[in-house]
């Protein structure tokens, strides 16, 4: 019998079937071992980093949770928000085990037959709460991202328990609860330095009613020097608490036009202040353009825990930044109506927090 030989994928429609509806992701794509990449995921060239931009002596603050009462922790976790707008925390509580389990548990899902990815895909998931996808907003995207992602917003544990992908549903949770620990000492160290010295239901709303994980599976790219894994944006979140593997690849933006690596640390956690953060503290905390490059030899995965406002909340600044008569820099906007501005485009920057902009 004459052997299979596979037809290449090359046409933009057969692409866009193939990795976005048939489930197949640009793990399937990458798996085809494709010597070059298809147009649909080649960048402007604006939108790729240039080396002559990456500051490789510059680092993002580094903090030691071990002596988090200590005041001292407290002014660099406040100073590295208001001027960083990202650092890394070690020795901050959550168990090793659980970063590795939900690491293991992002490959076992990621590493599923499409056949069973696609059950997750936006029109046949079981719960709207559960949505498999590749690149960012591929309706909206001239060019597309070289990442698939599962986006698992929490709304309870039973909730979870019966329609979250079972093969990483009980890692996340776990690394979801051992987190919530320092998630709240952060929150409460931030919110002194703004003379909000409690943080009582309706504040718990608004900074962390919500949260959202994302697994994000970057696949080995032909050409990572054409694409990006993720385009430049700022989360929307209050906080996002981000693990990554040892592969690195997340740059942030420096002064000017410059780019700094956030360097795989074991063990350590990535924190970054989002645009709600930044529009609650009335721009005193900073939402920080960051974006993830293409690997061609490794796989690259990453976990995010987006904590946010509760979707129904209205945001604004808070009240305790206006007592000494500083102008409001942002209306009030339902939060669900900025998520939705914010995946109703591609990703362009630190342009979302526009839309709340006075
Ligand atoms: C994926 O690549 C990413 C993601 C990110 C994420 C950064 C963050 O900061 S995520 C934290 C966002 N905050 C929240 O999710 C909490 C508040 N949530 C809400 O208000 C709602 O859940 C909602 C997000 C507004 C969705 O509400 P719903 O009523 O269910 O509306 P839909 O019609 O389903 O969605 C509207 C529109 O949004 C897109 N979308 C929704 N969810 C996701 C998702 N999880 N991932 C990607 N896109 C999503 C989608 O385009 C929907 O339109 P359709 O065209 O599909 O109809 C950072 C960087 C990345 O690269
Ligand atoms: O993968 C990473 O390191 C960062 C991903 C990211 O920025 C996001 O999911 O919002
Ligand atoms: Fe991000």
């Amino acid at each position: 019998m004459a052997p299979t030989i596979a037809t290449p994928i090359t046409d933009s429609a057969d692409i866009a079937n193939f990795v976005i509806s048939k489930g197949n992701g640009v793990k399937g794509l990458s798996e085809m071992g494709l010597e070059c990449l298809p147009q649909r995921f080649i960048q402007p060239l604006e939108e790729r980093i240039s080396f002559s931009n990456i500051m490789p002596q510059e680092s993002i603050p580094i903090i030691d949770m071990s002596n988090w009462n200590d005041p001292k922790v407290a002014e660099s976790i406040c100073d590295a928000a208001e001027t960083w707008g990202f650092f890394q925390i070690i020795n901050h509580g959550v168990s090793i085990e659980a970063l590795e389990n939900v690491k293991d548990a992002t490959h076992l899902f990621f590493g599923l037959p499409a056949e069973d990815k696609k059950k997750f895909l936006k029109e046949n998931s079981p719960s709207r709460n559960v949505r498999f996808g590749t690149s960012f907003s591929p309706k909206a995207e001239k060019a597309l991202e070289w990442k698939d992602y599962l986006s698992l917003f929490y709304v309870s544990e039973d909730e979870a328990s019966a329609s979250w992908p079972s093969v990483c549903k009980d890692q996340v949770l776990e690394y979801m609860k051992s987190s919530e620990v320092v998630i709240k000492r952060l929150l409460e160290v931030l919110m002194k330095r703004l003379n909000v010295n409690e943080i009582d239901e309706m504040k718990e709303s608004l900074l962390m009613g919500s949260k959202r994980i994302n697994l994000n599976y970057y696949p080995i790219c032909p050409n990572p020097e054409l694409t990006v894994g993720v385009g430049r944006h700022s989360d929307v979140s209050t906080l996002t608490i981000l693990l990554q593997d040892e592969i690195g690849g997340l740059y942030v933006r420096g002064k000017n036009d410059s780019w700094i690596h956030v360097p795989p640390i074991s063990g350590s956690l990535v924190i970054n202040v989002g645009d709600a953060l930044q529009i609650m503290s009335n721009g005193r905390y900073k939402s920080i353009e960051h974006r993830v490059l293409a690997n061609g030899s490794q796989n690259r995965i990453s976990v995010p825990i987006f904590v946010n406002p509760k979707p129904y909340e209205i945001i604004g600044p808070f009240p305790e930044m206006l007592t000494g008569g500083e102008k409001a820099a942002y209306r009030q906007v339902l939060y669900s109506d900025y998520v939705k501005h914010f995946f109703g485009k591609a990703h362009d920057g630190k342009n979302t927090v526009e839309f709340a902009k006075i």
